[in-house]
């Protein structure tokens, strides 16, 4: 369980991203983040992997307060959380597999990581986990030759090599078309739940966010506006995280008006557009 007690952090610019943050996510839980850019989304994720320090509150995992660690007991409470990322972070010239074993560097000797030897089992149980995540005969292809969605894919393996017990999950979907996105947000939910294993997924998409999600987050100006079920976000609660306007769906009367809207747009344009075709069926 992860439990965020009157978290803020202000930068050194002066922005106060995110401002007393009370927040607790049981084991299993999948809970989507969303609102609009500079909300402080990445913020959070980054204040809990302590990529970003906080400037005051408490963060813990489990019985570990996260915010007071320091070196090696750092890095140790790090591997306890998988980081999936927008653009997957993987070495385009390297393996599929030994990308995923790149999970595991943490947990290696220096020599061994090093050389890029690793313990038979890491290696057996990377062979599960690209089955599982559906790319058994990908195994040997450079990451640079896999498509967005399989890259994700290899990213998802990758962190749960790490055998979290929290995911943070940063835009998984914003770079992939909407059938691949889909597919990636029920990988990870089904994964979530086969693995009692919790997550903060940061996304725009506010369909995907409903769909897939157990808990939706709001987040504006750097505090939580909303957090409950899916199927309380009406649109008035839309208003309260975005702002003022027409979220009913009868204004998207095709879904080509919605699709000019939402290119025209500058802002959440998956958001505007998810909800345009009135998200998954
Ligand atoms: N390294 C930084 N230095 C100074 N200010 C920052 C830094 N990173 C973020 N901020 C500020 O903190 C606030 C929150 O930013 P953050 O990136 O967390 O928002 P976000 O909700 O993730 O946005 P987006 O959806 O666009 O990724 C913004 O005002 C941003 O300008």
């Amino acid at each position: 369980m992860l439990t965020l007690s009157q978290v803020t952090k202000r930068y050194p610019t002066g922005d106060r991203a995110l401002t007393d943050i009370d927040l607790t996510l049981p084991a299993g839980q999948v809970m989507a983040l969303i609102g609009p850019s500079g909300a402080g989304k990445s913020t959070l994720i980054r204040c809990v992997n302590r990529l970003v320090e906080p400037t005051s509150g408490s963060i813990r995992l489990g019985d570990t307060e996260l915010t007071r660690l320091s070196g090696r007991e750092l890095r140790r409470a790090r591997r306890a959380m998988g980081m999936i990322f927008q653009e997957y972070a993987l070495v385009d010239r390297l393996t599929v597999m030994e990308n995923v074993l790149s999970g595991r560097l943490g947990q290696v000797g220096f020599w061994r990581s090093f050389l890029r030897r690793y313990p038979a089992d890491a290696v057996t149980e990377a062979f599960r986990l690209l089955e599982r995540v559906g790319l058994p005969h990908a195994i040997d292809k450079r990451a640079d030759a896999l498509s967005g969605g399989q890259r994700q894919r290899v990213g998802i393996a990758r962190a749960l090599l790490q055998d979290p017990q929290l995911l943070l999950v940063d835009e998984p979907t914003a770079s992939l078309d909407p059938k691949t996105s889909r597919q990636i947000m029920r990988l990870i939910r089904e994964l979530c739940a086969e693995r009692e294993l919790g997550a903060i997924i940061n996304i725009h998409d506010v369909a995907l966010a409903r769909q897939f999600a157990d808990r939706i987050a709001g987040l504006r100006a750097g505090e939580i506006v909303f957090d409950g079920r899916p199927e309380a976000l009406d649109a008035e609660t839309l208003t309260t995280i975005y702002g003022e306007e027409n979220w009913g769906e009868e204004e998207w009367d095709t879904q080509g008006q919605a699709a000019d809207e939402a290119s025209s747009s500058s802002v959440e344009p998956a958001t505007r557009l998810s909800l345009a075709t009135g998200g998954a069926s």
